[in-house]
This record gives C-alpha cells, sequence and structure tokens, in this order.
C-alpha cells in the first residue's frame, strides 16, 4: 500500500533471509535505543553529538538512501508503464509522484520521503504490537472472548468468513482493542511546547517549555476511570469513554492525533475477528505465553476451501 513492494516473499518466511531483511528494516527504521545525557542536562549537550546524535545521523544517511531508491524506482516504472499502457502504480509513493507533477516544489522528493518515513515509522509496529497484546489478554479473559465470539457468529455465521463491511456490526472488537490500548499505550506521545504562558493544574507553565503528557497515568486515573486497573471492554461502549477530550489518548489527541487510527483499527480489528472466528485458542502448557491456534469445527468447510 505504501511502497507496493513486500520485503521478502511468502516462501521465505521463517527463514534467515526473512529474518535478516526484517533487522535490516529494522535497524533503519526503528527507534534509536540509545538515551543521551544531553537530553536532560543541558550543558552536557556536546556528548550527544558524539553519542546518540552521530548514530542518528549514520541511519538518516542510510534511510534516506534507501527511500530516495524507492521513489527511483518508482519514477522509472510509472514513466515506462504510462508510455504503454497509460496506467500507474497505486501506492503512496505512486500517488505522489502525481501530485509532484502538478505541484513539484510542494511535493519534493525530500517531502515525499518525510511522509514515507513517517508512515513507516510511525504504523507497523504499533500496529503489531497492539494487536499481540490484543491476542495475550484475551487469553486471560475467556468471558470477554466469547461474548467477541458470540458477536461475531450471531452477525456473520459459520459459512463465511469475516470481511470489512462486517466490521460496523462487531463494536465488541472495538471496545477490546480500546480497552487494551487503554491498559498499555504502546506509543510514547511526542513533547508538546506550550505556544503561550499558561497554568495546567495549577502549575505556572511559561510559553516555549516542552511538556510530556503521561497518557499511561491519565489511563489509570481513578477519577476518569472507574475501576482503571480492571480489564473491560464494554467501558467504551457506545464510544461514551473516548468522546471526553483528553481522557483516552492512545492516539493522542489535538491536531497532531494520529491520522492512522482508523486504518489500524480497522486492521487489528479484521485480523483479531478472523482469529477468533476460525480458531480455537488455547494457552500453551508452562509458565510461556505462547498460544496455540486450532482450527474450529465448525469453520472447517471454510477454512479447507481457502
Ligand atoms: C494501534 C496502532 C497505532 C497507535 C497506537 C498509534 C499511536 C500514535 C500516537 C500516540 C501518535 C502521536 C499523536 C499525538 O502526538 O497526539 C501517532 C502519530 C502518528 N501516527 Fe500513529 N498509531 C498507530 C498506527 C498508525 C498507523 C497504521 C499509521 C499509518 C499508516 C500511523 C501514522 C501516524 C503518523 C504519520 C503520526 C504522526 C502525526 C503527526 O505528527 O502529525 N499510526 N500515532
Amino acid at each position: 500500500m505504501d511502497i507496493g513492494k513486500r520485503s521478502f516473499q511468502e516462501e521465505e518466511m521463517a527463514t534467515n533471509v526473512a529474518k535478516n531483511k526484517l533487522d535490516e528494516l529494522n535497524q533503519m527504521f526503528g527507534p534509536v535505543a540509545s538515551k543521551s545525557l544531553g537530553d536532560y542536562f543541558p550543558f552536557l549537550r556536546w556528548l550527544t553529538f558524539y553519542g546518540a546524535e552521530k548514530k542518528l545521523r549514520e541511519k538518516h544517511i542510510k534511510r534516506e538512501a534507501f527511500l530516495q531508491s524507492l521513489i527511483d524506482e518508482h519514477r522509472k516504472t510509472n514513466s515506462s508503464t504510462s508510455v504503454t499502457s497509460g496506467e500507474i502504480g497505486h501506492t503512496l509513493i505512486d500517488a505522489m509522484l502525481k501530485l509532484q507533477e502538478s505541484e513539484p516544489n510542494f511535493y519534493t522528493d525530500n517531502v515525499i520521503k518525510g511522509m514515507i518515513l513517517a508512515i513507516l515509522r510511525a504504523g507497523p509496529h504499533a500496529t503489531v504490537t497492539t494487536t499481540e497484546l490484543v491476542v495475550l489478554r484475551l487469553t486471560l479473559h475467556p468471558e470477554v472472548f466469547k461474548t467477541a465470539r458470540d458477536e461475531i457468529d450471531s452477525h456473520v455465521g459459520h459459512s463465511r468468513l469475516i470481511d470489512d463491511a462486517d466490521l460496523a456490526k462487531l463494536p465488541y472488537l472495538y471496545y477490546i482493542i480500546n480497552e487494551t490500548l487503554r491498559l498499555r499505550s504502546v506509543s510514547v506521545l511526542p513533547p508538546r511546547e506550550s505556544s503561550t504562558e499558561c497554568t495546567i493544574g495549577g502549575y505556572h507553565i511559561p510559553a516555549g517549555t516542552q511538556l510530556l503528557v503521561n497518557s499511561g497515568a491519565v489511563h489509570m486515573d481513578p477519577q476518569l476511570w472507574k475501576d482503571p486497573d480492571m480489564f473491560k471492554p464494554e467501558r467504551f461502549q457506545q464510544n461514551e469513554e473516548e468522546k471526553v477530550a483528553c481522557k483516552f489518548l492512545s492516539f493522542g489527541s489535538g491536531r497532531r492525533q494520529c491520522p492512522g487510527a482508523g486504518l489500524a483499527m480497522r486492521l487489528i480489528a479484521l485480523l483479531l475477528g478472523t482469529l477468533i472466528q476460525c480458531f480455537e485458542w488455547e494457552k500453551a502448557d508452562g509458565g510461556s505465553v505462547k498460544i496455540i491456534f486450532r482450527p474450529r469445527e465448525a469453520l472447517t468447510k471454510v477454512l479447507a476451501e481457502l
């Protein structure tokens, strides 16, 4: 969807080839693990220059070359395809290259690289981690699993697989995802800066102050959430909880709120719904959190036809 390319082929999955390619991508697009004292004590900023900043610069150069090669590749393919068939590709890069033709000063290669980078960095990790957390929560809460399965069975049934159009009729899946994210945010909110002097919670904040919002603390505040440490997806019924500004912060808030929230929720709900519909889940023996998925008898016919 973003770049129209698989990182590795299906037959390479679970092999070292896939692992190495994923490691390489993680290194390029994952966060820089090192922290620097200079971030906390400004007089030590010079340390940052040789530590974290050096690593960031190296990473940036690698990423820059990778993203430019993708753009060049798409530009080349589009120019040859449009000559022969009049069609261009349908990835985000293609769409932005098309816009570049009409607004070259705005949609420069740098802007396109910035957008792809924002999406590659911000999206996949949070989506995958949330899915894993939801699966774990459901194995720990069979009663919630049962409610989700009953909802799917009554709206979708056993004769076909759940699809995108069914999601509107399956709100409980969304409550489960929200509640999982409330208990364990997967993204840290980026810092804000006060544009003017203000007072927050009785504290005087001068203009230009960097502010960090602790979404985890907001999500566990007993004044905002009843029984905050309990896993209760029902609390999100009718979206009442989400409507209260700055109470549910897993996707941030305001102008910089996550633009991928809708897509992420649909992706996770669809994957989760399919796993609930098609498989019996069973926690593996022992202390590990390994889960065994057994094809569900009612769905064996549908699964066999895949
Ligand atoms: C469960 C999955 C996800 C979670 C929990 C999540 C969470 C967040 C959070 C907390 C922010 C910061 C918001 C703020 O500062 O107020 C953010 C920003 C962002 N997210 Fe997501 N995100 C998810 C999935 C995605 C996906 C799938 C995409 C893209 C396809 C995406 C694209 C972005 C982008 C581009 C930003 C930066 C927005 C800006 O700075 O203006 N996210 N996300």
